[in-house]
């Protein structure tokens, strides 16, 4: 069994509550109501980006926190949680899990460096994994968990447009608990992300992102008309 916060979120659906910049939701004020929305409808815990948002919404809920930054950094492709710093940070405004980039991107800091931040924080270790071997090493490195976020998003990973179910399947397989997340756009597949073996599965755009969703609508109708 996997330890405290994380035992709370076995089966849970965690909404990830961030705007993109540029976004009209982008705003700690919006992602409050947005976190409260998803809290009403049933969420078990939450995905926040940034310390200040993390901060403004642990004060009205005591749900678990999964914290990150998101910020480019100099000579690496790694935006998500890229520093003890950063890792501190996060954790000091409020969250229960850090997550950060665990891909075998370069990278400024080890996995195993910001694990350790995370730990000497008194918070649990997400490591946004996009392969197994990744899941692997970022287990060696002490991670308490690891979520199928960056499958997608590194250039040696498969470039899906739906979940990767695949990575999924290979993580249970190898007996390593997971996070199910990234893509997890219905229902129907968050729950199969469930019943692939996910400790927990990670909503983000499906729910809080009004603008990706319209985009989703207006497409469909657009390669419609152009159908007929
Ligand atoms: C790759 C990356 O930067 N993912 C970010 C991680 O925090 C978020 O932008 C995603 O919304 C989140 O992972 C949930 O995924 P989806 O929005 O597809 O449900």
């Amino acid at each position: 069994m996997l330890p405290d916060p994380l035992k709370t979120l076995k089966g849970q659906l965690i909404v990830s509550v961030q705007a993109d910049d540029g976004s009209p939701l982008r705003g700690t004020p919006h992602i409050v109501a947005l976190s409260r929305a998803a809290l009403l409808g049933g969420a078990g815990g939450l995905r926040l980006r940034s310390a200040s948002d993390i901060a403004a919404v642990r004060a009205v809920t005591g749900v678990p926190i999964i914290g990150l930054t998101k910020q480019s950094h100099l000579n690496t492709e790694i935006y998500i949680t890229a520093t003890p710093d950063e890792v501190r940070g996060v954790a000091a405004a409020g969250a229960d899990l850090v997550a950060f980039d665990g891909t075998d991107l370069p990278r400024p800091f080890s996995v195993a460096e910001l694990v350790r931040a995370a730990h000497d924080a008194g918070v649990l270790a997400m490591a946004d994994i996009s392969t197994l071997a990744e899941a692997l090493s970022a287990y060696k490195a002490g991670a308490d968990i690891v979520g199928t976020t960056m499958s997608g998003y590194t250039p040696h990973s498969p470039q899906l447009p739906a979940p990767d179910f695949e990575l999924m399947a290979q993580l249970r397989e190898a007996g390593l608990p997971f996070i199910a997340e990234g893509r997890l756009n219905t229902p129907d597949l968050a729950a199969l992300a469930q019943q692939l073996g996910a400790w927990a599965v990670v909503v983000g755009s499906a729910i809080t992102r009004p603008d990706h969703v319209t985009r989703w609508f207006a497409d469909a109708l657009r390669a419609e008309k152009e159908q007929h």
